[in-house]
């Protein structure tokens, strides 16, 4: 038999997947996994934060522990000062002691006399209120009295804050500062907690790279490591990293070998589908039994999933892509750690929204799609964050996702969707912008998020910042459209209902690299002709709809250079494609091809503006924007950028007001 090179083995992909469904996939982990929290153990109280308590704390003293009082004075009995004011004040004998804080009192406060007690002093029997020195006038060993007191008046009784026999924490809760002073005003310098689950962690990939180490060509930093050892420790666990190994058997099979009896679970990622690299599964197949209980989930993102239960411990495979890899997480490992570290249930939040464009989805997969929640005059609306599973974004950004089921092809538009909330609950947002990306709207958007206004942006294009201005959906969009028939920019897209503010230009050109010795001494016609002759000769064009796209179909004409067919989704994505050789030109705008270095000729401007609904024209938020718009130093600040602002700031104003 002849031996398959490296270089084919790519080819060599085995078919192993046996999907179930969701509902099945979470049945076998329950039939196997034991849900209750891991046992408890006692920890000091300075090493206490953050842990979750193992059982009800039940009080075993008072607190404060005497009748305690709150002012400095003489402790009495409210029944002697009966009557007493300025003129007429009752006089009582001083008892033969001082009561400071921590001093048991030896002798009672009987009828007509009282003790000098100070702030936090223990009341002597008998007396049952504290006159302040204020309301008093010592006289040798008398005192009178200015004012009637009733009973109580100025002390704390013994048990108020605290009483022996009250349950005062509850097992579950997290220990966070103020429960670890109440335990250790109730004398505790221990205390019970549940065991942190002991989770490894590792990713698997050749072509995985460190945080920290620079990535070379092809080669991906390993961020899935980072997000779930985060979470991990979010939920009560402990994390034990185990790093990066290659697409080795021998050495995986080693350190799961090794990593497994210091740690009540492994979670891998990558290396679980259907590739040539893919190996993980077929090690923890022979780690323990029951082996592999799930490969292949009706899941989207996260189809590939391998769960095992190895002689009771779970390692499971989180596919590689980072969404697929943070939702499989939360969805089936999250709720295990939870109940491991003695957590309750995670409380659901769901918000009411809807769907503003129709969405796709695909048949027979349970489809998990993230969304960016703005609010408009109908309620909320979701619109979907749209990066696909390999995004690393998504997750982070979304306010929460939306579950589609498995025989729904498409959602209408407008359709009501319940959405599952993520992430902390933040107020709501000052100002959300939708729509295209750029440089100087990330700059204006910094300014604001400086001064204390909760910001959010959604990247979802002109054409979708347009929908969203059109349905008053949020406060801006940022917008380059050109129309093909009059060269104009924007005005001609605007709806009714909403205004155009001129934001700047932005230089289009095309971009090469520096050294390429095809396109020395052109200009961009002559490069078009090139490039349009030389089958080698790649482009990287633009996504239809996109304003550059617009553009270059004007310079190509009926021409389809090499590349054509190859779309890149923003500028950034262009440049980036010319700069690392997938591609040898593109069109995108001056002050990215700058950042990437590469040679740039000049095309046409283009005009970034700003829409905002006539709804929304006058919230704080937008107005702050457009002030910010029109200040010089920020006006300084875009044009280092290298956007070119010709709008007078007084147009600027003028736009805002109308
Ligand atoms: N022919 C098929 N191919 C694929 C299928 C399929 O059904 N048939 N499923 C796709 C789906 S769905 C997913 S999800 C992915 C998951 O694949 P793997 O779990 O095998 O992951 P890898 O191939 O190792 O990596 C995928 C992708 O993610 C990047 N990656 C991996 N680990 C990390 C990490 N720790 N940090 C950041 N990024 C990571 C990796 O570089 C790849 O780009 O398979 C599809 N293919
Ligand atoms: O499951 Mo994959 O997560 O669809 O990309």
């Amino acid at each position: 038999m002849t031996e398959v090179p490296p270089s084919k083995q790519a080819g060599h992909q085995t078919q192993h997947l046996q999907t179930i469904s969701l509902e099945e996939a979470h049945r076998r982990l329950r039939e196997h996994l034991t849900m209750q929290a891991l046992p408890a153990e006692s920890v000091p109280l300075v090493d206490a934060l953050g842990r979750v308590l193992a059982e009800d704390l039940v009080a075993d003293i008072d607190v404060p522990g005497f009748d305690r009082a709150n002012v400095d004075g003489f402790a009495v009995r409210a029944a002697d000062l009966a009557g007493a004011d300025a003129g007429q004040p009752a006089t009582l004998s001083l008892n033969d002691e001082l009561l400071t804080p921590g001093r048991a009192p030896q002798h009672p406060v009987t009828a007509g006399t009282a003790t000098i007690i100070a702030t936090g002093g223990m009341l002597p029997r008998g007396a049952d209120a504290v006159l302040m020195v204020e309301d008093s006038e010592r006289e040798g060993d008398m005192v009178k009295a200015y004012r009637t007191l009733a009973p109580g008046r100025f002390l704390t009784f013994a048990g108020s804050d605290i009483a022996r026999g009250e349950t005062i924490l509850f097992r579950g809760q997290t220990l966070g500062s103020r429960e670890i002073g109440i335990l250790a005003a109730l004398g505790h310098d221990r205390v019970t907690v549940v065991r942190n689950p002991r989770v490894a962690v590792l990713s698997t990939g050749d072509e995985l790279v460190a945080p920290g180490q620079r990535a070379g060509p092809g080669q991906v930093h390993d961020s899935n490591s980072a997000i779930v050892s985060a979470a991990i420790r979010e939920l009560g666990g402990a994390v034990i990293p185990l790093g990066i190994c290659p697409d080795d058997e021998t050495a995986l099979e080693h350190q799961l070998r090794s990593a497994l009896p210091d740690c009540d679970m492994v979670l891998l990622s990558g290396g679980t589908s259907k590739g040539a690299g893919d190996l993980s599964h077929q090690v923890i197949e022979r780690l323990g039994a029951p082996g592999i209980i799930a490969h292949g989930v009706a899941l989207k993102p996260g189809k590939p999933i391998c769960i095992a239960v190895c002689d009771g411990k779970p390692v499971v495979i989180l596919p590689g892509f980072p969404t697929s890899a943070i939702f499989t997480f939360h969805e089936f490992i999250a709720p295990v750690i939870r109940r491991w570290a003695g957590l309750p249930p995670e409380r659901v939040r769901t918000a009411e929204a809807r769907l503003p464009l129709q969405t796709p989805s695909e048949l027979g997969r349970t489809e998990f799609l993230l969304v960016g929640l703005s609010e408009g005059p109908d309620g909320l609306a979701a619109y979907p964050m749209g990066k696909g599973s390999g995004a690393v974004t998504a997750f982070s950004k979304a306010d929460g996702f939306i579950t589609i089921d498995a025989l729904t092809q498409s959602l209408p538009a407008d359709s009501p969707v319940n959405v599952r909330l993520i992430g902390e609950t933040t107020r709501a947002a000052d100002l959300i912008a939708v729509g295209s990306h750029c440089v100087g709207l990330d700059t204006l958007l910094a300014q604001l998020s400086a001064e204390g206004l909760q910001v959010k942006a959604m990247h979802v294009g002109s054409t979708g910042g347009l929908v969203a201005t059109r349905r008053g959906e949020c406060d801006l969009a940022g917008v380059h459209l050109m129309d093909a028939g009059t060269g104009a920019y924007n005005r001609p897209f605007i709806s009714p209902g909403t205004v155009l503010i001129p934001g700047y230009r932005r230089m289009q050109g095309l971009v090469y690299r520096k050294d390429d010795p095809r396109f020395q001494g052109l200009d961009a016609d002559s490069l078009v002709r090139r490039a349009c002759a030389d089958r080698d000769c790649l482009m990287i064009n633009r996504n239809p709809g996109s304003g550059t796209r617009v553009l270059i179909n004007q310079l190509l004409g009926d021409n389809q250079p090499a590349g054509f067919g190859m779309q890149a989704r923003s500028h950034n994505a262009v440049a980036a494609a010319v700069a690392n050789g997938r591609a040898d030109w593109g069109m995108a705008i001056d002050v990215v091809a700058w950042k990437y270095d590469l040679a740039f000729l000049p095309v046409q401007e283009e005009c970034y503006d700003f829409v905002v609904p006539e709804s929304r024209l006058q919230r704080p938020g937008v107005q702050r924007f457009l002030r910010l718009l029109g200040d010089p130093t920020t006006r300084e600040a875009l044009a280092a950028l290298g956007l070119r602002l010709d709008v007078a700031a007084t147009d600027l104003a003028a736009a805002a007001t109308s």
